[in-house]
């Protein structure tokens, strides 16, 4: 474990040096908009340039943009409106050695631009450095800049409330965050990306961390279980889901778990799969990006530090072990892709690609039961959360079932669906369905949907007939990878199981089609008969195949029966 405390913010640019914002349509940005936002503009003033203090500008802030505007320009060259939306702090300081009166005051910017090389936008950083040094002496020119950069900053949150979607809460500022790092995660960069661009950002967006490098397989997870959460207002994963995983795990074995995993949880990309990260970016409306770009824009989206809740599944395996789940569970295919392609895990994302080639060359079939409890059309959906403001008393305090949820409008089950495999349980429940309690290792709430696995599925579920499945894929999030779309229409709390599978009798051809489908998120469409789609509540798996790989959020777990239930909004999230 090494402990480390980030260094103050480098490197400058000043307005001479920028171009026009490229983010999407502001009214500020816009010509006549310059004039509009400054005549509504919450404060102006005047400032000079930073490196020489030479040129001079106007700035004004109006509750959407930072606006600078060189003196002696007409407006439109020579004037940059800086979008609040792409901001991520903004700080005041004193010249150096005190040598100068002048103070500075500096604004960070992630705003979307095209790509030098390539099609496409990603996030770039600008930074916005301006000399305060109108007034006589050093105390009243730091104290003016000082106001700038606060009313920068509650413009700025203000902003991203308004924007925020299903909301339900913000980390507190500033926010201490433990920030735990695999370092053999993905291709072993995670250590890298921290110090390349984790680490400034967080600086910039005044957010003081503490990095905790993971050195073994549940350290993460002990760490959050022994850890006093009272010195912590936000958990950070940089790495894989797995990690992830681990905490979310670690929370939930605390004896004060429900209070425990009421902990804003925040993902940065560092592995090879990145599910959560990818769904998050999808989530906030960004555009796809991956890679380094999917790292700067979920970077981004932390800083912003808006809270959404997040389902989690609770699982039950053979053994009787119950873990909690965020991303999904995998049986079939996509399990054996998962856990085969770890040994091309230095090529990065490619290892799920090798993987796949591989196993569609030798493409399996596993015999099994299935059986769900599908969410009816008609169920009735909990209230669509709307957005608390900043100021609220409540915003602080939402609780994780109180949390609301986003309608979904997705189709119950696909149309494609082949009747022939399904039917309503016949077979009379034994018993009325019991909660089955969490078990001796494990807290939590019970699952009341479900029965213990020896008995069968009550009476409202519905039977797959018995067959041979290629995958079975139960997912909760919108990305099973970053490149793969695997259920387009889930959302963090949609207190659903989005519930994908495969029949035997699919041929290569089609099967690679679907999985090239998947990129896009269009594998619904393919008219594919033998993939079949429902939303669930809960699900029970029983492999009869005697070998097999199932994995729960790209970890392997025992083989054997699996059962599972949605718990809506049980924990919190980090979605900017
Ligand atoms: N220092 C470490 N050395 C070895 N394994 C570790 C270490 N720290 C954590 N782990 C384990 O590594 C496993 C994989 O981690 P993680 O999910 O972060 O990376 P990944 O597999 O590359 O990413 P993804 O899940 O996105 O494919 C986890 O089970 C975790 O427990």
């Amino acid at each position: 474990v090494r402990l480390q405390t980030p260094p103050a913010a480098e490197s400058a640019s000043t307005p001479d040096g920028m171009d026009e914002d490229a983010s999407e349509p502001d009214p500020s940005r816009q010509r006549n908009g310059v004039a509009a936002a400054a005549a509504a503009a919450a404060l102006r003033g005047e400032f000079s340039d930073a490196a020489d203090g030479t040129a001079r500008y106007a700035v004004s802030l109006t509750d959407r943009a930072l606006t600078v505007q060189k003196i002696g320009a007409s407006p439109g060259p020579g004037t940059v409106a800086h979008s609040l939306r792409d901001c991520v702090g903004c700080r005041a300081f004193p010249a150096e050695g005190g040598a100068d009166a002048a103070a500075y005051l500096c604004a960070y910017f992630y705003p979307w631009r095209r790509r030098w090389l390539s099609l496409g936008t990603a996030r770039q950083r600008v930074e916005l450095r301006l000399r305060v040094a109108s007034l006589p002496d050093a105390r009243a020119n730091l104290e003016e800049a000082e106001r700038w950069a606060r009313a920068v900053g509650d413009a700025t949150r203000r902003d991203a409330w308004r924007r925020g979607g299903v909301v339900c809460g913000e980390v507190p500022r500033p926010c201490r965050v433990m920030l735990l790092l695999n370092p053999q995660s993905g291709r072993g960069q995670a250590q890298i990306l921290y110090t390349t661009h984790i680490q400034r950002m967080l600086t910039e967006a005044a957010v003081p961390h503490t990095l905790f490098i993971t050195d073994r397989q549940n350290h993460a997870r002990e760490l959050v279980r022994e850890a006093d959460l009272s010195q912590w207002d936000a958990l950070v994963i940089l790495s894989g889901d797995g990690l992830l995983f681990e905490v979310v795990n670690g929370l939930m074995e605390r004896e004060d778990w429900e209070e425990a995993i009421q902990t804003p949880l925040g993902i940065l990309p560092g592995g090879s799969g990145n599910a959560l990260a990818a769904s998050i970016n999808y989530y906030s409306g960004s555009p796809y990006v991956y890679g380094e770009e999917l790292l700067v824009s979920c970077g981004f989206l932390l800083a912003r530090g808006l809270l959404s809740p997040l389902d989690l599944v609770s699982l039950h395996l053979a053994s009787g072990r119950r873990v909690f789940s965020f991303l999904s569970l995998a049986w079939g295919f996509v399990a054996d892709v998962d856990i085969e392609s770890e040994r091309y895990r230095q090529v990065g994302t490619i290892r799920f690609m090798v993987g796949t080639a591989v196993r569609l060359a030798g493409l399996r079939v596993y015999q099994g039961r299935l059986a769900f409890l599908p969410i009816s059309e008609t169920e009735e959906k909990p209230p669509e959360q709307t957005s608390t403001s900043p100021s609220s008393p409540t915003s602080s305090l939402c609780s994780s079932m109180s949390c609301g949820t986003t309608a979904d409008t997705s189709p119950n089950h696909s149309p494609l669906h082949p009747d022939s495999t399904v039917q309503s349980n016949t077979l009379p429940s034994p018993c009325h369905p019991v909660s089955v309690k969490g078990t001796a290792n494990h807290k939590g709430p019970p699952d009341s949907l479900l029965v213990p696995l020896d008995q069968s599925v009550p009476a409202d579920w519905t039977v797959v007939k018995e067959q041979d499945f290629v995958l079975v894929l139960a997912i909760y999030q919108s990305h099973l990878a970053e490149d793969l779309q695997a259920a387009p229409q889930a959302r963090a709390q949609d207190g659903a199981i989005h519930l994908y599978y495969v029949l035997e009798g699919i041929s290569r051809p089609a099967l690679l089609q679907l999985l090239l489908a998947m990129e896009r998120g269009t594998h619904m469409t393919c008219g594919c008969p033998y993939l079949v789609y429902h939303r669930v509540r809960a699900l029970r798996l029983e492999p009869l195949s005697p070998q097999g790989v199932i994995t729960v959020d790209g970890e392997q777990v025992e083989y054997g029966p699996v059962q599972a239930q949605v718990h809506g909004g049980l924990a919190r999230l980090i979605t900017g």
